[in-house]
């Protein structure tokens, strides 16, 4: 008997040539989690341990024909998007999602975790008022809440004002990740009606390369496989923790997460 089909989910993100974030990251999350993969490519990043060392966009209509194709034959659980690059792509991706009655996660993706820009500024405004209002989700970090809200968390305390700005912005749920505050990682996930607090012990090492879009990845997968966001965003946060945990050095600066760190024996 031929089997039935696991849950699909679409990446539409840059790729990072390193293979530690970007459409690898989500790739690599997805077949971890168990669900079927697909990637529509915006962007073209040469990249590794040390920063990005260059960026290409591809053309909205690339972006759009590739979107169709999965979209049209396979379909989608579920889809999350990354790095957009610029105010035309964002357009086009916001603009095809509207169509869509999967759960959308959106990863507001602004620089590196080096500081290189992923997005341009001319961008925000479109991300703010076209992608965001499509997201189910919204995952933004500290510097992507500031640039998008003007809000400056310094304190797990500001975290709840942080999400309410991020809301405002039109997600139904706001996930604004505290990882760079020190102390415990510490996340806000709300829909302004529940609000759910997401901790994690800080593990001490720099290998991290990757985290913002297996965290998001994740939580695409898990609302694929049929959990509800609370639910999905608990069991995204667990298994981000644990790659984490594993992450492991490459190359010269900073290495990647873990993605397969539930399958390891130990020592392997
Ligand atoms: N050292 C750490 N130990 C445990 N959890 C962490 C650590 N750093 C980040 N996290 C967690 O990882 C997830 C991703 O958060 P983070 O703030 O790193 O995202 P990001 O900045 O978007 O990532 P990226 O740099 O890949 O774009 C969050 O759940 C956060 O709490
Ligand atoms: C292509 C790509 N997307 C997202 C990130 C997240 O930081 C990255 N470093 N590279």
């Amino acid at each position: 008997m031929t089997r039935q089909a696991p849950p699909r989910v679409l990446t539409v993100a840059g790729s990072d040539s390193g293979g530690g974030a970007g459409i690898q990251a989500d790739l690599k999350a997805m077949l971890a989690l168990g669900v079927h993969g697909m990637s529509v490519v915006t962007a073209v990043t040469a990249q590794n341990s040390l920063g990005v060392q260059g960026a290409w966009e591809l053309p909205a209509e690339a972006v759009r024909a590739q979107y169709r194709s999965v979209v049209d034959d396979i379909g989608v659980q579920a889809v999350k998007t990354g790095m957009l690059a610029s105010a035309g792509l964002v357009e086009a991706v916001a603009d095809l999602l509207a169509g869509t009655d999967a759960p959308v996660v959106v990863d507001p993706v602004g620089v590196s975790k080096h500081g290189d820009s992923l997005l341009a500024a001319s961008a925000l405004e479109a991300v703010r008022r076209e992608l965001l209002p499509t997201a189910t989700v919204a995952t933004p970090n500290l510097d992507e809440v500031a640039r998008l809200t003007g809000v400056r968390v310094e304190s797990e305390d500001d975290l709840p004002r942080a999400a309410d700005a991020v809301l405002a912005l039109g997600p139904r749920w706001a996930l604004v990740k505290g990882g760079h505050l020190a102390g415990d990682a510490v996340d806000l996930l709300t829909d302004g009606a529940a609000t759910h607090w997401l901790r994690a012990p800080r593990h001490d090492n720099r290998h991290t390369h990757g985290t913002g879009c297996t965290l998001a990845s994740a939580v695409a997968a898990e609302l694929a496989k049929g959990l509800d966001v609370p639910e999905a965003v608990a069991a995204a946060k667990a298994y981000v923790t644990g790659a984490i945990a594993a992450g492991f050095p490459l190359g010269g600066g900073i290495g990647p997460v873990d993605h397969a760190w539930q399958r390891r024996r130990p020592g392997g």
